[in-house]
């Protein structure tokens, strides 16, 4: 029987969506302007990394030919081959919102039909009896923040008002989110988890999609840094899964990085949770070692996103993705007949891009594996095409409104 693994890499969009004027993208287009960067030289970072974009393995199994489609134009500095050796296409989502919920629940099945809740005033951002609320619910001297705001940005301006008065610093950005960054030490990490549960319930009826605990350590300025206990609490999917259906069906599920998170807890199986891509990726390979026939691996390598599209980092995302893809022959070598391999992502993140918030983009979907004919399978009309030729695939029927491939 066949196994599945679906690697999501978090923010990798290709191409502004048409729809992207909705929300200000219009023209963005996070692959696409990565490598027209480092093809203008402007990926160039001494010590990280030189020159054109060199993803040879995904290029391979069609990437550069999906990220075509996607745009009608090519990738800046790369050769395609003539027949790439992968399915390979382009996502179009129809949930609302850029967001990795919306983006991870589409992708399994699970498209969402309402709107997300958001706070939309820059300044003074969470409505009084919210901070209120939260005051009270986490016996709190007051809160920090209460504005948009970038996690690392907002660190740096007030983590030392933070530990001087012990307000956890309260913030948010154009997705449906309430983060809370606090001293993991001083302030406390469960304290922290504890005070994101309450808020959660609190935010339930506003529709917002993750109350995003933020870690972090560091006494000065210069030294605040995130850990990885980022902790994301969201409301569940609406309605059933490829996670819901294969639990159903008694699968074995293993999930890594924060797939977890994402999907509430809810048919995630064993969860794997350790820090930074590569990491991840040894975790993902490992837990295919040991997936049983008829078994899932869902991944989140959530670092692009984190790390280099937020941060606005086109070196730093060249990189990361020029290692992602140097590791992909691991991967491959390790498919056994039958298996499937997808790689997708949740949505946009361009680096170039004004501002430091996801965008609304077209994700590229591959497909490979030994027994996975190589071919085109065009743009899919939502990404709950994944979830549908999944399901087909591992032989427990189409999940949710997507067309299988
Ligand atoms: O700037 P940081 O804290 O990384 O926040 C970013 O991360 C959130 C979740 O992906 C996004 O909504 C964006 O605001
Ligand atoms: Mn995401
Ligand atoms: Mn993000």
């Amino acid at each position: 029987m066949a196994r599945a693994i679906l690697i999501v890499l978090d923010s990798v969009g290709c191409g502004a969506a048409r729809d992207a004027h909705l929300y200000g993208d219009a023209g963005a287009d996070t692959l696409g302007h990565i490598a027209q960067a480092c093809s203008d030289g402007r990926g160039d970072r001494a010590g990280l990394r030189k020159g054109p974009l060199t993803l040879p393995n995904l290029v391979r199994l069609g990437l550069a030919h999906a990220c075509e489609a996607s745009t009608g134009k090519p990738l800046a500095g790369i050769v395609k081959p003539v027949a790439p050796e992968g399915q390979y296409g382009y996502g179009v989502e129809i949930s609302q919102g850029k967001d990795t919920p919306s983006g991870h629940w589409e992708i399994a099945g699970c498209p969402v039909p309402f709107q997300w809740g958001y706070f939309t005033a820059l300044e003074n951002s969470f409505p009084p009896d919210l901070v209120a609320a939260i005051v009270k619910q986490g016996a709190l001297p007051g809160i920090l923040g209460n504005k948009h705001a970038s996690g690392t940005a907002i660190i740096d301006e007030l983590a030392e008002e933070h530990i001087r008065t012990g307000k956890p610093i309260c913030y948010t950005s154009v997705d449906s989110v309430l983060q809370i960054a606090a001293h993991e030490e001083l302030f406390g990490l469960e304290r922290l988890y504890e005070l994101c549960r309450k808020t959660r319930l609190l935010v339930d009826p506003l529709k917002i999609g993750r109350v995003i605990a933020r870690p972090f350590l560091g006494r000065t300025e210069d030294a605040f840094k995130r850990t990885g206990n980022r902790k994301d609490f969201a409301i569940p999917p609406p309605g059933e899964t490829l996670l819901d259906r294969l639990a159903a069906q008694g699968r074995m599920i293993i999930t890594v990085g924060k797939i977890g998170d994402i999907f509430a807890h809810r048919a995630t199986g064993e969860e794997i949770k350790p820090f930074g891509n590569a990491a991840m990726f040894e975790a993902a390979l490992e837990a295919l070692e040991r997936l049983p026939d008829g078994g899932f691996c869902f991944v989140n390598l959530v670092d692009f996103d984190s790390e280099y599209g937020h941060r606005r980092d086109a070196p730093g995302y060249a990189a990361a993705l020029e290692a992602f893809d140097a590791s992909l022959p691991r991967l491959e070598a390790r498919l056994r007949s039958g298996d499937i391999a997808m790689i997708t992502a949740d949505h946009g993140n361009d680096p170039t891009w004004p501002g430091t918030d996801h965008t609304r983009e077209h994700t590229p979907i591959l497909a490979f594996g030994p027994d996975v004919a190589p071919g085109l399978i065009g743009r899919r009309e939502s990404f709950a095409d994944i979830a549908a030729t999944l399901g087909s695939w591992l032989g427990i029927g189409v999940v949710g409104p997507g067309r299988p491939w």
